[in-house]
């Protein structure tokens, strides 16, 4: 099996998980990974695209610059350019972008704080720290319509090889070195969102 058909598969079954928790609601979500490093290469989803489906034409091939390799009636996801960002400062080796209720909560409640820090949870465990007092820190972007605007704020935060940034009333990013770690990350951070939303809630009915 080719390398392409190998990472097709791994991003096909990320993206076949994902759809049965309801990670793509109404068209929502990208997913990427890579497949050279010189010159940058990665596949990406096709832009507008139902991401429950499945299909031979759910994923391109696109350059360091987001660009279509090759003849393609394709278009890339509209958000090619953040998981660009990623591929081109980092080593990481796969990019998911998905749509929640509670990581869109989660970013319209800390939004003006710009982040949410998480500590005293067995699962940071899932980002590599390890420590008792270990904290996992998410940064919060503005949803910048303009989507190079978006990317370059974005870029700001992308400085290690697996992270996780949410953008306020839109979504959450989480990337990692391979499609494992990056499927991590995303669920850590949605587990932690989602523990945090209810115990809010339970707190406020207590009081
Ligand atoms: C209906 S969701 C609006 C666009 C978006 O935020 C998204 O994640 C999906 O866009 P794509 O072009 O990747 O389908
Ligand atoms: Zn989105």
């Amino acid at each position: 099996m080719s390398l392409m058909a190998k990472r097709w598969e791994e991003l096909a079954d990320i993206k076949r998980v994902l759809a049965r928790r309801d990670w793509f609601p109404g068209t929502s979500g990208n997913l990427a990974i890579k497949i050279d490093d010189e010159p940058i290469s990665f596949l990406v989803t096709a832009s507008g695209k139902d991401k429950t489906k499945e299909t031979n034409e759910d994923f391109l091939l696109v350059d360091s610059k987001g660009q279509p390799v090759g003849e393609t009636h394709l278009k890339p996801s509209a958000e090619t350019l953040l998981h660009v960002e990623i591929f081109n400062k980092t080593n990481a080796g796969c990019s998911l972008h998905v749509h929640t209720v509670d990581n869109n909560v989660i970013s319209e409640l800390y939004g003006d704080k710009g982040s949410i820090t998480f500590k005293g949870q067995e699962i940071i465990k899932a980002y590599g720290l390890w420590d008792e007092d270990a904290e996992f820190t998410i940064p919060i972007i503005y949803n910048h319509a303009h989507i190079p605007t978006l990317a370059a704020d974005f870029a700001k935060f992308v400085k290690a090889d697996a992270g996780a940034i949410l953008i306020r009333n839109h979504g959450i990013t989480a990337w990692g070195r391979d499609a494992l770690e990056a499927k991590k990350y995303l669920e850590a951070s949605e587990f932690l969102f989602s523990y945090h939303l209810k115990l809010l809630s339970f707190k406020h009915v207590m009081v």
